[in-house]
């Protein structure tokens, strides 16, 4: 799925009235009415009072008509015009108009007006501002907006929470409405999944409001969601009469004393990926227990006995991942700096590799064009130094990706993978996921499918994909808080059984939260 931007939502409202031959209130009544809809669906005729809260442009003319479809079916609703600038919509015009024609009377609300009471059991309706919001509120209507949110109503945004820009961090976070739940139209918003803005909108649900389907498809977009629909495009079921040749061999190079624990992790998620064969590269010191835990996987040693003083020439036919639990001390950065020259493929690095890279900047050209890095953001922070926000730091990335043409993934609640100019925003895994050794799992599984021959963006975007589902059925079975590594990977088979079979309700990714 698609996330637009702010110019690409008003083309596609204007594709859509041009194409049906509509007028844009037609358009504001159909996206209007879906919202009404859902609501009615949940409160079916509860005698609750709604206070709906319009602004002045098309966000209040949803607001508007949601109210006029309230009071058609009985329910007990005041209106709010929230009345922040003279500069009033057609649409919400006509909307007004429309309700004034049922006898309904909205109270106008300026600077000086007293903030209407709202009982802890009411329904609030948030129309204020939409993704028209290009200044921040008034002080009188972030004085509204924070009474709004002190209510305890439960909370219902319509297309934005007001107060919410759509390409830049609020600079008053208190002056943003905490929605309950956000009904948004057409696609979902960037800001959803940045960490800094997706806290205003945790539950939200798209809403197909009949938009142009040509410009849906033709509309290039920044940013992508990365979902089964989209992985299902590349995933490579197995074939018959294939061998273990034909999935690749990858290597899994890491480890120190205390920390070989990560690369176990990385090579069982390889192979628990599909990887043909799987070959760990360890300091002497890992021998042992690599070998004892691991039986599928092969065990390569190098010189060091508790860390790599040199790492090994690597065959054609292997793919590498590496940097999982290595360290970063002089010997190891030597061998790992020596090592990266010789590569010629693209390659995973992770964790201490890219330590040792933020180390040695003047070195980032030694990087194989076509590799995956996977930073959490305390390694993007020293790769490509400290961010503004969050908007920044996806800037930051993007130029970084560029400028080593590499694949930038960057983990967090929704990773995001960097790769030429573009941006894919993953929409599987939870909070029990922030735990030790989930990220070498991640490694581990992308190496594994690069063996295989996925492309490497490819291999990037399932790989995400797959250790988010896991880790989400891992932890339907173990809560947040005992979800571990090992759970992920045993989870694995069953999120790949899931992209082959038929999609659960859970997986179209037409709502988060
Ligand atoms: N396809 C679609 O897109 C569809 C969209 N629809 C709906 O339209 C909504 C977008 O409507 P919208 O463009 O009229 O903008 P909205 O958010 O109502 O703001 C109104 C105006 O306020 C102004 N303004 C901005 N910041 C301000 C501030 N701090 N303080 C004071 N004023 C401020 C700014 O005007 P300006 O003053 O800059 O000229 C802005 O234009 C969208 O979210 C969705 O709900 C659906 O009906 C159907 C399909
Ligand atoms: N709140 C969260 N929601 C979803 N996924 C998360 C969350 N926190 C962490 N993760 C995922 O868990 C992994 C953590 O990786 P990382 O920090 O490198 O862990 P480690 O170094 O312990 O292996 C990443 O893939 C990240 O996307
Ligand atoms: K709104």
């Amino acid at each position: 799925m698609k996330i637009l931007s702010r110019e690409q939502f008003y083309e596609a409202d204007r594709r859509t009235l041009s194409a049906e031959g509509i007028p844009g209130e037609a358009l504001m009544e159909r996206a209007a009415t879906r919202v009404f809809d859902w609501l009615h669906a949940r409160l079916e005729g509860a005698p609750v009072p709604v206070f709906v809260f319009c602004g002045v442009g098309n966000n209040g003319g949803d607001g508007l008509v949601v109210a006029r479809h309230l009071l058609d079916h009985g329910y007990t609703v005041d209106v709010f015009v929230v009345d922040y600038s003279q500069a009033r919509s057609e649409d919400f015009l006509t909307n007004l108009k429309r309700l004034k024609g049922r006898k309904k009377w909205p109270e106008y609300l300026d600077q000086g007006s007293p903030l209407p009471e709202i009982p802890a059991n009411g329904v609030i309706i948030d129309a204020i501002f939409g993704i028209g919001l290009n200044r921040p509120p008034d002080p009188w209507v972030a004085d509204l907006i924070r009474h709004l949110n002190s209510s305890g109503a439960f909370v219902l945004s319509i297309d934005m929470p007001s107060g919410l820009y759509l390409h830049r961090v609020p600079e008053d976070p208190s002056a943003v409405v905490g929605a309950d739940v956000l009904l948004t139209f057409m696609a979902p918003k960037l800001v959803f999944f940045l960490p800094q803005t997706g806290v205003f909108a945790e539950r939200w649900e798209v809403l197909d409001i009949g938009q142009d389907p040509v410009y849906m498809e033709e509309a290039e977009a920044a940013y992508n969601l990365v979902g089964r629909e989209m992985v299902r495009t590349f995933y490579r079921p197995r074939t018959k009469f294939s061998h273990k040749g034909t999935y690749g061999h990858a290597l899994v190079l890491g480890g120190s004393h205390g920390k070989i624990g990560a690369v176990a992790l990385a090579a069982k998620a390889a192979l628990a990926s599909g990887a043909g064969l799987v070959t760990a590269c360890v300091p002497e010191c890992g021998y042992v227990p690599l070998q004892a835990q691991l039986p599928e996987v092969m065990v390569l040693t190098t010189p060091g006995f508790s860390e790599h003083t040199e790492l090994p020439d690597v065959g054609a036919a292997q793919v590498c991942g590496i940097g999982m639990g290595m360290g970063t001390g002089e010997p190891v950065q030597k061998a790992f700096l020596a090592w990266l020259e010789k590569m010629q493929t693209p390659v995973l690095l992770d964790a201490d590799a890219l330590n040792i890279l933020s180390l040695h900047p003047a070195d980032l050209h030694r990087i194989p064009g076509g590799s995956i890095l996977t930073p959490h953001p305390g390694e993007l922070k020293r790769l490509v130094g400290p961010w503004k926000d969050d908007f920044d730091k996806l800037e930051k990335a993007l130029v970084f990706a560029g400028a080593h043409k590499c694949i930038l993934v960057v983990k967090g609640a929704h990773t995001m993978v960097f790769a030429q100019g573009k941006g894919y925003v993953n929409t599987t895994g939870n909070p029990g996921m922030a735990t030790a050794g989930s990220g070498d799992v991640l490694s581990g599984m992308i190496t594994g499918l690069l063996a295989q021959g996925y492309e490497p963006l490819q291999a990037a975007l399932l790989g995400v994909y797959l250790h988010g589902r896991a880790g989400d059925l891992g932890a339907s079975r173990t809560g947040y808080e005992a979800l571990t590594a090992t759970e992920i990977i045993s989870s694995i088979s069953q999120a790949f059984l899931e992209l082959s079979g038929p999609a659960g309700p859970d997986q179209k990714h037409t709502a988060g939260g």
